[in-house]
């Protein structure tokens, strides 16, 4: 299997070079605790489904923190049955693959992944900058003598980097995205609507409201009986609820602009900035982006699988791995 992995901080994403994509599921353990001897009971979609759902002594574990991994075993074993739910049946099939990582991650971080990997039965694994995969994905060549600037906003984290001809020029990174927003429409909810709302409701709102600009419903539990009851929130009160994360998000990657040489600036104007990550869809992101930036911004077609996509793709290209790949 030659596969690209887009192992992110709310979803993975495994893409094999000829089969298209073999895996897209919440990145989520769910393990009984134990100590030393806790079991993972499940994986993905199966493990995000039980959100909320479980008694006392079920964790649910995310394998990344901010785009980085935290707990070597944890990892393994999560891309262990990723893997195995992505279609290898055989322990010693060969697997090779190239991983997305934050451009800011630092060596360490990237070594912990990659010997996550390699445990996991992936040899070898290569780890390539997300936002150059996810460019990849959308097909730009960062072996181009001109600049690109792009901007991947996820879960956890944010960032905008500028490349050109084999070599990353400017970046910058934020540690907020699609989970800050996740809390603030909760918050809000609370505060204006005085309903409780758990996480999967307060995600689902917030991703219905990028796509539909009528009165939508949420349900929660009320603040002051405790009863379930329903609330009409607008699009528009969501909008607002995010705001606050939008604007400190674009007020950070704009600052990537700083670092860039007029000629770098000239190019990206041209062609404009590439917008991906499930969080780029959020309802008045792209606009808010365009005024940050004073460039144009276009959206990725495929916003949540470009990066894994793009990362199969740099497995067959051995030039831009070794002017990208980070060991
Ligand atoms: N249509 C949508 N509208 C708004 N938000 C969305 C939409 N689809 C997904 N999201 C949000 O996008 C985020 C996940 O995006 P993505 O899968 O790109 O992140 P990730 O790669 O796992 O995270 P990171 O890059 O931070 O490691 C979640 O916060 C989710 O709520």
């Amino acid at each position: 299997m030659n596969l690209g992995i887009d192992l992110g901080t709310a979803n993975t994403v495994v893409c094999d070079g000829r089969h298209g994509i073999l895996f897209d599921e919440p990145s989520v353990l769910l393990v009984r605790a134990g100590g030393r001897h806790a079991k993972i009971l499940a994986v993905g979609q199966e493990a995000a489904d039980l959100l909320g759902r479980t008694s006392n002594g079920f964790v649910a574990v995310r394998p990344l923190q901010d785009g980085v991994v935290t707990d070597l075993e944890t990892a393994r074993s999560y891309l262990r049955t990723v893997l195995h739910k992505a279609g290898r049946r055989v322990w010693s099939s060969p697997v090779r693959a190239v991983l997305g990582v934050p451009v800011a991650s630092t060596a360490l971080e990237n070594r912990a992944l990659l010997e996550a990997a390699e445990e996991a039965g992936i040899r070898p694994a290569t780890a390539l900058d997300g936002a150059v995969a996810g460019a990849i994905g959308c097909g730009l060549d960062p072996m181009d003598r001109r600049v690109h600037l792009v901007v991947d906003v996820g879960g956890g984290t944010a960032e905008a980097v500028a490349f050109c001809f084999g070599g990353v020029l400017a970046h910058r990174t934020t540690k907020l995205g699609g989970d800050e927003m996740t809390v603030a429409v909760a918050r809000y909810l609370r505060e204006q609507h005085q309903l409780h709302v758990g996480e999967l409701e307060a995600e689902q709102l917030k991703i219905r409201s990028a796509e539909d600009q009528g009165p939508l419903v949420a349900q929660g539990r009320d603040a002051a009986t405790g009863r379930a009851r329903l609330a009409t929130v607008q699009a528009a009160e969501v909008a607002e609820a995010v705001r606050p994360i939008t604007d400190e998000i674009v007020r950070t990657l704009a600052a990537c602009l700083d670092d860039l040489p007029p000629q770098a600036l000239a190019d990206v104007l041209a062609e404009g900035v590439l917008v991906f990550g499930g969080s780029s869809r959020v309802q008045g992101f792209a606009t808010e982006l365009e005024r940050g930036l004073g460039l144009p911004v276009k959206l990725a077609e495929e916003p949540l699988t470009c990066v894994a996509e793009g990362a199969a793709r740099a497995l067959r290209n051995r030039r831009l791995l070794a002017a990208y790949g980070r060991r």
